[in-house]
């Protein structure tokens, strides 16, 4: 099958702060590499690293976006306010978010919506924990992610981005198997399918989850892995800079 161009996506969770955006900046910027990379900071860092990256093709985006428009909504950061700062992505419904912040499908549904209607590319995080992994359970646990986040709606030529991390995977050094994400990226995509149609095709599929440069190659060679979406290596910016490489070499 034909390979879409990897996107390659750094979450920089709740780290960083000026220092990183410099040296990542300083690394990545003059990089001319055949692959789209994103970086998502922490939301108040967002307009410092737009600024450093104007007239790059580095996309800046957020690692969550409030479900509500406007309002008496204290702490929140709507959809619009980050096209207005220059985000073209968000992260929405990382695993995180549900575990931490009791995010359920539902209000990522509305968070997608609320995404695509100011411009920014929706990126859904999806996957199961390790007890429902072993329990046999990961595609009854996608499904109802994807079902309840992506059913009926209308994507009009704008792009989306379904993200896979199974939660056994973040942070732990302990990627899922070759076997595992050929598996799971092909059933995502069938069911990306049955509720897009046709523009299923135009979604990107990422894989999260200890990506590392050793493991980078062998994740985009599978098929319907179109990019990856990386936690704690994105924080060295030389570790960064060899996975965009690898991708963009693939
Ligand atoms: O959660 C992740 C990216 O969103 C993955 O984190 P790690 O790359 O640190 O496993």
């Amino acid at each position: 099958m034909t390979k879409k161009a990897p996107l390659v996506v750094a979450n920089w969770k709740l780290n960083g702060g000026t220092d990183l955006i410099c040296t990542s900046v300083a690394s990545i910027r003059n990089q001319n590499f055949n692959v789209q990379v994103g970086i998502a900071p922490p939301y108040v860092y967002i307009s410092e690293l737009v600024t450093f990256l104007r007239n790059s093709p580095i996309m800046v985006g957020s690692q969550n976006v409030s479900k509500f428009e406007s309002g008496a909504f204290t702490g929140e950061t709507s959809a619009q306010m980050l096209k207005e700062v220059g985000c073209q992505f968000c992260l929405i419904g990382h695993s995180e978010r549900r575990q931490v912040f009791l995010e359920n499908s539902e209000s990522c549904r509305t968070k997608v919506e609320r995404a695509l209607a100011a411009g920014v590319m929706p990126i859904i995080c999806i996957g199961e924990n390790a007890q429902q992994y072993e329990m046999g359970l990961t595609r009854d646990i996608l499904y109802r992610q994807l079902h309840h986040t992506l059913e009926g709606l209308s994507l009009n030529g704008q792009s989306l981005a379904v993200a896979y991390e199974p939660v056994w995977a973040i942070g732990t050094g302990r990627a899922a198997s070759v076997e595992v994400v050929g598996e799971v990226h092909q059933f995502i995509f069938d069911e990306l399918v049955v509720m897009l149609g046709e523009d299923a095709n135009s979604v990107q599929i990422l894989y999260g989850g200890s990506v590392k440069k050793d493991n980078a190659a062998e994740l985009l060679a599978i098929d319907h892995v179109d990019g990856l979406l990386v936690g704690g290596a994105s924080l060295d910016p030389e570790h960064f800079v060899q996975i965009c490489r690898v991708a963009g070499t693939g």
